[in-house]
């Protein structure tokens, strides 16, 4: 028996920091005060959560883009920038969330667990924050840090909720595909159903995924026709549908004694060992009442089923007569079913974890005096340094210093003039390196560093 698996590729987007704010405290007729440039806000996360209301990946499939709030700046007089709100994005329960490379990151399971998928960025502290004993005025801001982006890929094992049972050709795959959103691959001829489809049904808020089973023929249970691994698809069902055919050129069938025999042959399976299905909830529609005939019969046959304390619609799949009103019913079926079930409890999720970085980074020869430095902090800081400005161009260097880098750089054998990019691939950073000057490259310090010229 195939899983069915719903999945969709969502590309997460957390929030960007807030860039730092770089102001001196001024009042009217006063000596320019100190250091007032507040921080900025950090992004907003993207997190998933397990919502009992979310059955389907669908949404995800329709708007497979989302981000979350970048944090505001910081601003003068110590006004520090809001955070941007994190983006909590609904998933079905079992929701499994592999990352680009396939490897699974996370198995959501239980009502209100959390996984954050996408970090916000930090944001840039202001010169406020910045200033020291030694560098008491500084004349620039950090930079807010971008907020992660990545692909994920979501998937969940799919329970249908709905199962289709009835005679061969009496519609049911017609029926899911004209009911499904999700448009199922359905061939366009009448050849029977071999493997259950399924479709993802919305009808108003409701969502749910109906499988269109194999037609059911007298003698199933007893080993004709393809009967037994499909009805063990439909007992993870809390609804059947019986689907019955107004309109069958067969002789000695209607819709009645179809629907007596299809019961029976549930019975026998049942008797046989197979899934009891007595107690699922069950709905009535009477198939195909687009073609006249079908419409007389139809109407005389529903009362006597009704007779019978059956709920029963007439629809037609070829012209999507009624097939509103079924949808909405089945919805209602199935989310009575579904309130009746106790909600699994959250359970904490298990992530990868991060690799932390033993050494705090890595200088590696490309060749031809390039080098490349790899490594968390430096990639972070040269985010956030805002290159226009020299003073912060210089912040940066000293950092680079103090981490090791420059000496690193003359044991890994750079010459002057060397090419060093910080960073990842895509968006690294390049420096033309110079042992006297530093990593700084063009920056060189004419005062002591710290020194706002507006200052002076
Ligand atoms: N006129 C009319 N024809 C329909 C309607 N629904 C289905 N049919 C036709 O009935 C035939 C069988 O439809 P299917 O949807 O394949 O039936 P099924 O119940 O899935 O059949 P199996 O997979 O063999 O069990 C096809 O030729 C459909 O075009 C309807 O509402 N009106
Ligand atoms: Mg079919």
């Amino acid at each position: 028996m195939p899983d069915f698996v719903d999945e969709a590729v969502v590309h997460v987007q957390a929030g960007d920091g807030g860039h730092g704010c770089a102001s001196v405290h001024r009042e009217k007729f006063k000596p320019l005060g100190g250091p007032d440039g507040a921080d900025g806000g950090s992004g907003g996360d993207v997190i998933l959560e397990v919502d009992p209301g979310t059955t389907t990946l669908l949404e995800y499939q329709r708007r497979p883009h989302r981000r979350a709030q970048n944090g505001r700046p910081g601003q003068g007089h110590n006004r520090v920038g809001a955070d941007g709100t994190s983006l909590v994005l609904p998933v079905p329960e079992g929701t499994v969330i592999r990352d680009e490379s396939g490897e699974i990151l996370a198995d959501l399971v239980g009502t209100g667990t959390r996984m954050i998928a996408a970090r916000g960025g930090k944001g840039g502290l202001g010169n406020a924050a910045l200033a020291s004993p030694k560098r008491k005025a500084p004349g620039f801001a950090l930079r807010g840090e971008p907020g992660e982006a990545r692909d994920l890929r979501l998937e969940i094992k799919t329970i249908a909720d709905v199962g289709l049972l009835g005679y061969p050709s009496a519609g049911k795959s017609s029926l899911v595909s004209a009911l499904s959103a999700a448009r199922p691959k359905i061939a366009d001829y009448p050849f029977t159903t071999l493997v259950p489809n399924l479709g993802v049904v919305e009808a108003g808020e409701h969502q749910f995924v109906v499988a269109d089973v194999p037609g059911l023929i007298p003698g199933a249970s007893s080993g004709k026709g393809l009967g037994l691994a499909f009805l063990r698809h439909v007992e993870r069902c809390s609804t059947l549908v019986h689907v019955l055919d107004c309109a069958t050129p067969e002789p000695g069938r209607d819709p009645v004694s179809d629907l007596d025999t299809i019961e029976e042959e549930l019975r026998s399976y049942a008797a046989a060992g197979g899934p009891d299905l007595s107690d699922r909830q069950r709905l009535v529609v009477l198939n195909k009442v687009d073609v006249p005939d079908a419409q007389d019969l139809a109407e005389l046959v529903q009362p006597m089923l009704e007779e019978r304390g059956l709920r029963v619609l007439r629809v037609s799949a070829g012209s999507r007569f009624g097939l509103r009103e079924f949808s909405f019913a089945m919805a209602e079926m199935v989310a009575a079913d579904r309130a009746r079930r106790p909600a699994a409890a959250p359970t904490r999720v298990v992530l990868r974890p991060r690799p932390v970085d033993e050494v705090p980074f890595r200088v590696v020869p490309l060749g031809d005096n390039t080098f490349r430095i790899s490594g968390e902090k430096p990639t972070r800081w040269v985010h956030q340094t805002d290159f226009g400005n020299d003073e912060a161009v210089g912040y940066l260097a000293d950092r680079l210093d103090r981490l090791g880098i420059e000496r690193a750089l003359v044991e890994a054998g750079a010459q002057d003039g060397a090419e060093v990019h910080i960073g990842d691939d895509d968006d690294a950073v390049v420096f033309d390196w110079d042992q006297s000057r530093g990593a700084g490259a063009e920056y060189r310090p004419v005062g002591p560093r710290g020194t706002d010229p507006r200052l002076q």
